[in-house]
């Protein structure tokens, strides 16, 4: 589980314009369920998932992981209640690393480089042997339907196929948390079908879905475990 307890973030904390996008939000994220941020634009839905991935930090409050697997935490006690928030970087990023798989509103693929090395990237820092993460980059596109594309600009790949690549990136570290961030926004209804779809099957295999989304084929989706509402950086309900 994730825990969030009485999390705040204010940008420019300290300036003239301080701004607190996220106002105390304690929330509890079960592992191996699919967990819905709800909200109006700009009510704090990214910036949650920042703090969650490890992106960034909160300016107070506490997030805490219970029960993690001792593979997603090197170096770290595995015990229970790891609190990342005052982690040093360099532990952090291993975490960001090796727990959490992340899915941007414009997919954010790395132009100018085939779709292969896109899935490729999230390893390069790990050290990992490239033929092993080769092989295992065109195991996901081949799963994905995309083993011809494998070679392709991804500025040459269809809107569909751009986010499946993006997809496969997410899950090239086989991250036990998967953190989307509005992924239907560029996206036809079917298509958006189609990725709650995939979520589907993610979350059968035991991950834990953490998605932001204003689009209703994502929070009505009968696959959604719980949907939290959020609005000016509070949360505003919980469902069910
Ligand atoms: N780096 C930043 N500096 C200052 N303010 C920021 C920064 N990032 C976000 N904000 C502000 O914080 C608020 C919450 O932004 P956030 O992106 O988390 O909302 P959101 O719910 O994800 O919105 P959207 O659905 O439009 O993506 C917004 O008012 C935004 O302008």
């Amino acid at each position: 589980m994730i825990e969030l307890t009485q999390v705040v973030k204010t940008y420019h904390a300290g300036l003239a314009t301080p701004f607190t996008a996220v106002d105390g939000v304690s929330l509890q994220i079960p592992f191996g369920q699919l967990t819905i941020l709800k909200g109006p634009s700009g009510s704090g839905k990214t910036t949650l998932l920042t703090l969650i991935g490890c992106m960034a930090r909160p300016t107070s409050g506490r997030i805490h992981l219970h029960g993690l697997p001792a593979a997603a935490l090197p170096g770290l006690p595995s015990g229970d209640g790891l609190e990342i928030t005052s982690l040093p970087e360099r532990f952090l990023t291993g975490i960001r690393r090796r727990t959490f798989g992340f899915i941007f509103q414009q997919f954010n693929l790395i132009q100018g480089i085939s779709a292969l090395e896109n899935v490729m990237l999230p390893t390069c820092p790990t050290g990992e042997d490239a033929a092993v993460v080769r092989r295992r980059a065109l195991e996901l596109l081949g799963r994905f339907g995309l083993s011809r594309q494998a070679g392709a600009a991804v500025g040459r790949l269809s809107g569909g196929e751009a986010q499946r690549v993006a997809v496969a990136r997410a899950l090239i570290n086989d991250p036990a948390v998967i953190i989307a961030d509005e992924p239907t926004a560029h996206l036809d209804s079917r298509l958006s079908a189609e990725f709650m779809e995939l979520m589907g099957t993610f979350k059968a295999t035991g991950r834990t879905l953490l998605i932001a989304s204003h689009d209703p084929i994502v929070y009505e989706s009968p696959l959604a475990d719980r949907v939290v509402t959020l609005r000016d950086g509070r949360i505003t309900a919980t469902t069910p």
